[in-house]
């Protein structure tokens, strides 16, 4: 997969690029991450990205020139071009799982109060945003969707994270322990000492319907449940709706 990043602030991602698990998804040839300099694009001797919005109004719109030079010299014909805003489709897993299948990913971070609308309207693909709220520049953004779904490229997990079943099946995760057995008096659950397995999957199974209900019930509304899930739900709403 290729993803290039669209930005005048490209020092941002020099670290991300090298940090954890980015860093070694990178180095296994899985992404290829470039940072695109939109001011590089800037036709005028002032090197201008941005200038005042028609109609008035406080704050700097970024101006559409720059950034359609920058997406026509990295756009190809397998390209989506992205733009992160609030305006954007709220980012999922689903969303998420869907964006790693592609070959190339231009993201379009834009900064100020905006990108001129004639970019977003003729040019964008894809509008995303990562929650209901307002950032100063699209680069955070552009991380977060970067690192979700380059490691779902396969390869990109090592064993370092066997849980490959933990890709978010559309429940909260059960809760997860290590040592010490004990901790300020604290104990783990009995039954994740006892190796029995049938045992522990059972656990964590009702931990993680029990959790999805009492913290994220409107994640139960687009999950398809098994005969036994269901089952098992049954028995948390009687014991928690009492
Ligand atoms: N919630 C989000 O994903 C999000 C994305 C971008 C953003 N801010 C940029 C700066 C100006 C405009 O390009 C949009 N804020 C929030």
């Amino acid at each position: 997969m290729r993803i290039d990043v669209l930005t005048l602030f490209p020092e941002i991602f020099t670290h991300f690029e090298e940090w954890s698990i980015i860093g070694r998804i990178i180095d296994k040839g899985l992404v290829t991450i470039r940072k695109i300099n939109i001011r590089d694009f800037s036709e005028d001797k002032h090197k201008r990205v941005d200038d005042y919005p028609y109609g008035g109004g406080p704050g700097m719109i970024m101006k559409p020139e720059p950034i359609y030079s920058a997406i026509k010299e990295v756009k190809s014909d397998n390209s989506k071009v992205i733009y992160l805003s609030p305006q954007g489709k709220v980012l999922n897993q689903q969303l998420v799982n869907r964006l790693s299948k592609e070959e190339h990913l231009i993201l379009l971070c834009g900064h100020y109060e905006g990108i001129d609308n004639r970019i977003i309207e003729n040019y964008v693909d894809l509008e995303i945003s990562i929650g209901d709220y307002v950032l100063t520049g699209g680069e955070i953004p552009a991380m977060v969707l970067i690192e979700s779904i380059i490691r779902l490229l396969p390869g990109a997990l090592g064993k370092e994270s066997y849980k490959e079943e933990s890709h978010f099946n559309g429940l909260l995760e059960y809760p997860q322990y290590t040592r010490p057995r004990v901790f300020n008096g604290l104990s783990v659950p009995e039954v994740l000492l006892s190796g029995n397995h049938q045992k522990i999957q059972e656990w964590r199974k009702y931990q993680s319907l029990k959790n999805t209900y009492l913290k994220r019930p409107d994640l139960l509304e687009n999950i398809q449940l098994t005969d036994e899930e269901m089952k098992i739900l049954k028995k948390i709403k009687e014991e928690f709706d009492r």
